[in-house]
């Protein structure tokens, strides 16, 4: 479960990014995060990740409040979370296959189990033919789901998508967007942000509208 109570995040120079939010996402929800640019939905999906701090108010997390946890703890909540965010950093000079395994080698997992856990995840996304290439030979909706799978090789609990489908067409954010669904399905938590609704409508699911940093209807 993820808990905003009265979540404020102001940035230094002053620009509060989001005001007083309170909200809750229940455990294998599917949740759209809509807003036009500079709303504050990387802010909200940052401060779920612990990636930010909030200025005041607490973000619960699995029912940890991330406010009132030790710097050194994020990595042990991190480890439930998936990021796929916007400035992809893929890695260029290593191998797809490479790329995926990376968030298994940083924990140490044992080498035979992540190579198995890494081509599920090639395979989930449809890129295991291509695991041996280097990510420069991928086009744009392939590299998105070589993040994918980088994000859910560890099988988070949680994850968050932010604007997944922002530079693609609509056939292949359509193939993205069931990619999402389909974790969705086996009872992962999901936030996918985008600032076009126009995808969120035809899947029933809640929609969470934010403008300059508050919730709108
Ligand atoms: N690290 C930062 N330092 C200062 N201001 C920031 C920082 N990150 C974001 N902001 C500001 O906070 C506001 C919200 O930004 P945020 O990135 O959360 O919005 P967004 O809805 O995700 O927009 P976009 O879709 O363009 O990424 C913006 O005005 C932005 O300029």
């Amino acid at each position: 479960m993820i808990q905003f109570n009265q979540v404020t995040k102001r940035y230094p120079g002053g620009l509060e990014a989001l005001r007083s939010l309170s909200f809750q996402i229940e455990s294998g929800e599917l949740v759209f995060l809509a807003g036009h640019s500079g709303a504050g939905k990387s802010t909200l999906l940052k401060l779920i990740a612990g990636i930010e701090r909030p200025t005041s108010g607490s973000v619960v997390v699995s029912g940890q409040n991330l406010a009132s946890l030790k710097r050194a703890s994020v990595p042990f909540v991190r480890r439930h979370i998936g990021l796929i965010f916007q400035d992809h950093k893929i890695l260029f000079d290593r191998s797809v296959f490479e790329n995926v395994m990376l968030p298994l080698d940083i924990v140490g997992f044992d080498r035979r189990e992540a190579t198995r856990r890494v081509r599920a995840a090639l395979d989930k996304v449809g890129l295991l033919g291509k695991e041996k290439l280097n990510p420069v030979a991928l086009s744009g909706g392939e590299q998105q789901r070589l993040c994918i799978a980088r994000a859910v090789v560890h099988r988070p609990a949680i994850l968050l998508a932010d604007e997944p489908t922002g530079n693609l067409d609509r056939a292949y954010s359509l193939d993205i967007m069931e990619l999402f669904k389909s974790f969705h399905q086996v009872g992962v938590t999901i936030i996918i942000s985008a600032h076009d609704e126009s995808l969120m409508a035809d899947y029933g699911r809640r929609i969470l509208r934010l403008s300059k940093g508050q919730f709108t209807q």
